[in-house]
């Protein structure tokens, strides 16, 4: 019965579910449900022999969950503020909620529900500890805690101490997160490294595949990034990682690609070619980006590791977590985990003792890039100190700026001057790299601005802004010639995933001018990627990008278009990821209420991981 639900899912859905009627139809009129919610709830009802309004409604403010992220529902704590199709914010507090008592025990009284029992295959629904899943989630999520499980209670890698400890001797000759992480990351099957941006992640990855090359020259490894912007971004930073000449050479040529690719994708199906029954050939996986790894996706991925393989998960979970449900590499950093006093004692004996490793996470927490209030921002928020983030975007700092007085709503908002010299000029630099056929430049060009936004729609969203940004650039007269589709410089971001040619939703672009006519250009562990107009699909204009879209790269500078307080995407994640994808400076556009309401209101998405691993 699950398997038509990713269908019914894929939908498109219009607003209204005609044929809704009671409770069903009140959320839906509302906005909270969507049609396809409201469908596939009552179609599971249909199949399954339901009609309780209350279960009905569960079901589909699962599936509803589902899109906003979460992986289950836990229906004792529903936030009933949402934001409706459209991104408009309702308020839902005087719809007919059930109490949560009761309704969850018509949920777990149901013929659809089943409850943690392997034997209860064939309910769509499964309701565990208080949280309602599909059943397809609360397998996947099973799936992951099982092979962790299985991967953390095997015996350790086998590892030479000593061997071990005169490389951390000279590579992190100082006790510190780096050379702990690196211990750590050797003397254990599932490792997890966590940090913020510039924390040294990347430097200690690098160390990390030089120790384990030292170890043993002929590891096979495989770096993998969730979209090819990161896993490109990845293969760069690591080969500029600075280390001795033989340490550099233990680790040369490595590629990185996107999972999908590691796993193989099978065309016109949703499987991988590496699974549980033919594995990844590879003694050691590093995957950078984590938190923006769907909990679908680690599932596939966990199953195709082999079990006597090193797995080396990287990330920020405080960044936003994927577009898809589930936030593992959150859940992982979070979720309480057993002392493991024989790595303890490992760690010891090379050199690297500290406080207990849990669950194999280390955080590197000492911030090496960022300098200046960039950085003090970016932590203020991370912490939650609203008035130390405030106290750091009116500064006056040349690194952050606050555009505190414009009224985004007005046609041509005062106040934001510098922001349109800003886009203008980036835009015809770019454009003048993408005419001389120069495609490095010109991505090196594309990448020293970026307009970001939380919302999709409205005053505040990508459409409008997007649009404006193409208006001044009209006005300003633009360097190339707008009449053509694929005018040199025109900035794009791929909306489809194409495994043949190597691009993946998410990568941007830019077009370039070349003898045999216009090329678009995607950035590369090396050279650019140069591919015809004509054999793209699933391609836009990008002139601003959502938030999330923008994860996994940085940009030199970053002006951010925040919504007002009121609006449920305005997050902590939202705005640290936001301010952290800058390097240089970050310009944020908003009111000090929208700062304050973003760092007060931290993502809770619903998991189970979380509670036990
Ligand atoms: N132990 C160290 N000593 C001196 N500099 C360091 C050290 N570790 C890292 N750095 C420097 O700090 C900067 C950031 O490091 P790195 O790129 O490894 O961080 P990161 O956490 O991977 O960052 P990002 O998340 O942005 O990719 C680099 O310039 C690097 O050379």
């Amino acid at each position: 019965m699950t398997a038509v639900i990713p269908e019914l899912l894929a939908e498109d859905g219009v607003r209204f579910a005609t044929r809704a009627t009671g409770l069903l139809a009140a959320f839906n009129e509302r906005g909270v449900l969507a049609a396809t919610d409201v469908h596939v709830a009552r179609r599971l009802g249909r199949l399954g022999g339901e009609a309780d309004e209350q279960v009905l409604l569960a079901a589909a403010l699962v599936v509803r969950a589902l899109r906003s992220g979460s992986v289950c529902l836990d229906l004792a704590a529903i936030d009933r503020t949402v934001l409706a199709e459209g991104d408009e914010v309702v308020d839902t507090s005087d719809l007919p909620w059930p109490d949560p008592a009761p309704w969850l025990a018509a949920c777990a009284a149901s013929p659809l529900v089943g409850g943690d029992d392997e034997a209860a295959t064939g309910r769509p629904l499964r309701l565990v500890d208080g949280l309602l899943y599909l059943d397809r989630y609360w397998r996947q999520e099973q799936q992951v805690r099982a092979t962790l499980a299985r991967r953390a209670a095997a015996p350790p890698p086998a590892v030479d101490a000593d061997r071990l400890r005169a490389a951390l001797d000279r590579l992190f000759p100082v006790l510190d997160g780096q050379r702990r992480a690196t211990a750590v990351c050797t003397l254990r099957w599932t490792s997890v490294l966590a940090g913020g941006p510039g924390t040294g992640k990347t430097t200690t990855v690098a160390t990390l595949l030089a120790v384990l090359r030292d170890q043993d020259p002929s590891l096979r490894i495989a770096l993998a990034a969730p979209t090819g912007k990161a896993a490109a971004r990845m293969q760069e930073a690591l080969a500029e990682v600075d280390l001795p000449p033989a340490d550099r050479a233990r680790i040369a040529g490595l590629q990185a690609s996107t999972i999908h690719r590691l796993l193989g994708p099978i065309r016109g199906s949703s499987r991988f070619r590496h699974d549980r029954h033919r594995h990844l050939p590879f003694d050691v996986v590093v995957v950078d980006e984590t938190s923006m790894v769907s909990l679908t996706l680690m599932a596939r991925l966990l199953e195709a590791v082999r079990p006597d393989a090193r797995l080396v998960l990287v990330g920020d979970p405080d960044q936003l977590a994927s577009v898809e449900a589930g936030a593992v590499l959150g859940d992982l950093v979070a979720a309480p985990a057993d002392p493991e006093p024989e790595l303890d004692r490992a760690l010891e004996q090379v050199g690297a003792p500290g406080s207990p490793v849990r669950g194999g996470v280390t955080v590197l927490d000492r911030t090496w890039r960022f300098h200046g209030t960039i950085a003090r921002l970016a932590a203020a928020i991370r912490s939650g100190d609203a008035d130390d983030a405030v106290a750091a975007l009116r500064a006056g700092e040349h690194d952050v700026v606050f555009v505190e007085d414009a009224d985004l709503t007005a046609r041509d908002p005062g106040g934001l001057r510098e922001l349109r010299d800003e886009v203008v000029g980036s835009a015809a630099e770019t454009e003048l790299a993408a005419l001389d056929g120069d495609a490095p430049l010109a991505l090196a060009r594309l990448d020293e601005h970026r307009l970001l936004c939380a919302h999709r729609r409205g005053p505040w969203g990508v459409s409008r802004w997007a649009s404006d940004v193409e208006r001044w650039l009209v006005e300003s007269g633009p360097v190339a010639d707008r009449d053509e589709e694929w005018y040199p410089g025109r900035p794009l971001l791929v909306t489809a995933n194409d495994h043949d040619r190597g691009i993946y939703n998410g990568d941007t672009g830019v077009v370039i001018g070349t003898p045999r006519g216009p090329r678009a250009a995607f950035a590369r562990g090396g050279a650019p990627v140069e591919i015809a107009p004509s054999l793209l699909d699933g391609i836009a204009t990008v002139h601003a990008m959502t938030v999330h879209r923008a994860q996994g790269s940085q940009f030199a500078r970053v002006s951010v278009i925040l919504p007002p307080a009121e609006s449920p995407l305005l997050t902590r994640e939202l705005l640290y990821t936001a301010v952290t994808r800058a390097r240089v400076r970050v310009r944020l556009v908003g009111t000090e209420e929208a700062v304050r309401a973003a760092i007060a209101r931290p993502i809770g998405r619903a998991s189970g991981l979380r509670r036990r691993f």
